[in-house]
């Protein structure tokens, strides 16, 4: 009880009231949510529900505090509220091992919090939770950090920005041709030797890995290069067969260091006015390799010569197959091949993927670099700092007390701020006014409809002619889309006879039609689809009754200057410019790895993807999620 003595001596009565009475939601128990759950429970707020897809990694450890050796591959919500729950037995904890994405959480659900605080990794989720709380008029405390950069905002409905008012930046996957044919920065040659030949030989082949974009290009390019690559694939899977004998070590070398690179000399087109690579020798090396692998590995910080990475390399591969071989003796008849797959924190594997990248950053003249680099840059680039996370935690709880004490939005907006963490600012902390909802924003400048739908009969065609243009008098030119992918438009009309379960749309789903009108453009809509089983003898879709959507105005209204950094979970830039430069992350190469899930273009990338995206701007900026 002294706890709360305090707590109430520091809040004062009325805020410590409204806090212990608060319900609030907590989105993501990782970094950010084990400091930020610890805060909530010691300041006494009522009843923290937490959600988090993902079980506890060794990785984890070193930051997120409220998990132990003991805790590796559980549940790190449940496992969180059990540590936490101890600091505070008075506070009631709800814990869900979900993805906040599942139907289950719906609007109706996130109406029943007071506040809710994103503490997430991956822009995907975010964006969610930021529609959701749209949706259900729950203000929202997004906050994100990168390395010593850490950001705070207050979203509220209406009031305030929201997390999609500034747009962020689209990725770009890196071009199979870039990562197999043509790196020119040593994280192609990682992301090669990674997700290419370390997959290529251990684990999944490459044409089931997905972040390898095998799309043509616009010109219809790369169809004579993939042919190639799929041959090379081919001869790659019959080098595999060799695991195990001696000659395993050279006949991949051979294959990758000399055939591979002999066979891209051949087009001479290629290196026209680009620096053409060099085959590599597997005798030579040998000659030169006089120092054992082992020795080499203890010096992890300098960077090697080539006949040191070839001697890892051998040393490496004799490892992985070995311990392949050991898997697949043990493996019983009938259960499927073991795989090994890459971790950073698994040498073997690091040492491999090492000493690959070095060799051939050696053929294409790119600058190699040591283990304990390439670990970095391999695994988590950009350092997770304990202490940024736990600043960040501790902002997210001073703006939700500005929350729960002004109720008054124009109070709230006053007094609520974006906070910036940033290193390079005197005093560290920086903080600017909510900004306004910039009314062109595609999710906050929306009507909110919901829609009742039995989702087995309703097809796509009844929304789009009995509802949208039958009812609400859309046009010819209009489009509908999940999650940012196109499901119809005036041009794309091949999912019309698809019903909304075909289309994975269930209960808690969401649609957004943007009105392509020339004149008297509809404002956006977001469809919220509920969904029921209605009689056969009514229609599948359940007219809405007197709706009506208004019209955008007319007025042109500039687009507010992004503030966010759409790429790294920090926005921390308080300068205008759109992103930190490498010298300010303090990175020779500022690269960014972040896991979890990300929307490319179309395609949804799993926790476990890598995806290699490239910075707009040409400063050199790269990340791979
Ligand atoms: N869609 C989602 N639903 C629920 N939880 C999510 C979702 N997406 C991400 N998360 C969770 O958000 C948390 C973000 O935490 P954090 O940024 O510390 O990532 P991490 O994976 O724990 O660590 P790191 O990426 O730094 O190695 C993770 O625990 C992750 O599982
Ligand atoms: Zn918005």
């Amino acid at each position: 009880m002294a706890r709360d003595k305090f707590a109430q001596q520091s809040l004062g009565g009325t805020l410590h009231g409204l806090v212990k009475k608060s319900r609030v939601l907590m989105v993501g128990a990782g970094g950010i949510g084990c400091e930020l759950l610890k805060n909530l429970v010691l300041t006494g707020f009522g009843e923290i529900h937490i959600v988090d897809l993902d079980t506890i990694d060794l990785s984890n450890l070193n930051r997120q505090f409220l998990f132990r050796n003991e805790h590796i591959k559980k549940s790190k919500a449940l496992v969180a509220k059990e540590s936490a729950h101890k600091f505070n037995p008075n506070v009631k904890i709800e814990a869900y091992h979900d993805n906040i994405k599942d139907p289950q959480f719906d609007v109706a659900w996130f109406q029943s919090f007071n506040i809710i605080f994103n503490a997430l990794d991956n822009i995907d989720a975010r964006r969610h939770v930021n529609k959701m709380c749209l949706a259900a008029n729950v203000p929202l405390i997004e906050s994100g950090t990168t390395g010593f950069n850490g950001n705070v905002q207050v979203i509220k409905k209406g009031d305030t920005e929201c997390y999609d008012c500034v747009e962020k930046p689209i990725p770009k996957v890196f071009a199979t041709c870039t990562i197999r044919s043509t790196p020119s920065q040593l994280i192609h040659c990682i992301v090669w030797g990674k997700s290419y030949l370390f997959a290529e030989l251990f684990g999944i082949s490459e044409d089931d890995a997905p972040e390898l974009d095998q799309s043509l290009d616009k010109d219809g390019n790369n169809a004579e290069e993939i042919a190639e690559l799929r041959k090379e694939a081919t001869k790659l899977k019959r080098v595999r067969e060799q695991m195990g004998s001696q000659d395993f070590p050279r006949a991949v070398f051979e294959m990758v260091f000399k055939d591979d690179i002999e066979r891209l000399l051949s087009m001479e087109d290629m290196w026209k006015g680009k620096k053409a690579p060099v085959a590599l020798d597997f005798d030579t090396l040998s000659e030169e390799a006089t120092a054992p692998a082992q020795t080499i590995l203890q010096d992890d910080q300098r960077t090697w010569t080539t006949a040191e990475n070839f001697a890892v390399f051998v040393d490496s591969l004799h490892r992985l197959s070995q311990r392949l071989e050991t898997e697949r003796a043990q493996t019983e008849v009938g259960n499927s091949a073991p795989i090994l797959s890459f971790d950073k924190d698994d040498v073997d594997t690091l040492d491999f993927v090492v000493a690959s990248a070095n060799l051939r950053a050696a053929i294409f003249g790119i600058e190699p670099r040591s283990k304990f680099d390439i670990k970095q840059m391999a695994g988590n680039i950009i350092p997770a700092i304990a202490t940024t996370n736990a600043m960040t935690a501790g902002l997210c709880v001073l703006q939700a007390f500005k929350i729960l004490r002004y109720s008054d939005p124009e109070q709230l907006k006053r007094q609520a701020k974006i906070v910036f963490l940033n290193r390079q600012t005197n005093g560290m902390l920086t903080a600017e006014k909510l900004r306004e909802p910039n009314p062109e924003c595609p999710t906050c400048s929306v009507a909110h409809v919901t829609l009742t739908v039995d989702t087995a009969r309703a097809k796509l065609s009844d929304l789009v002619d009995d509802i949208l243009k039958g009812q609400l008098g859309y046009g010819e030119e209009f489009s509908i889309t999940k999650d940012g992918d196109l499901l119809y438009d005036a041009d794309e009309d091949a999912h019309l006879d698809k019903t909304f379960s075909d289309l994975g749309l269930v209960a808690g789903s969401s649609l957004t039609i943007i009105d392509d009108a020339d004149e008297n453009k509809k404002v956006n809509v977001q469809l919220t689809i509920d969904a029921k089983d209605l009689s056969s003898a009514d229609k599948p879709i359940n007219p809405l009754e007197d709706l009506r959507i208004a019209t955008r105005p007319k007025v042109a209204v500039p687009v507010a200057a992004p503030a966010t950094n759409g790429h790294a979970k920090a926005n921390g830039t308080t300068n205008g410019s759109l992103k930190r430069t490498a010298d300010e992350a303090s990175l020779e190469d500022d690269i960014v790895r972040k896991k979890g899930k990300v929307m490319e273009g179309k395609q949804m990338m799993d926790t476990d993807d890598i995806l290699v995206i490239e910075d707009e701007k040409d400063d050199g900026v790269i990340e791979i999620d």
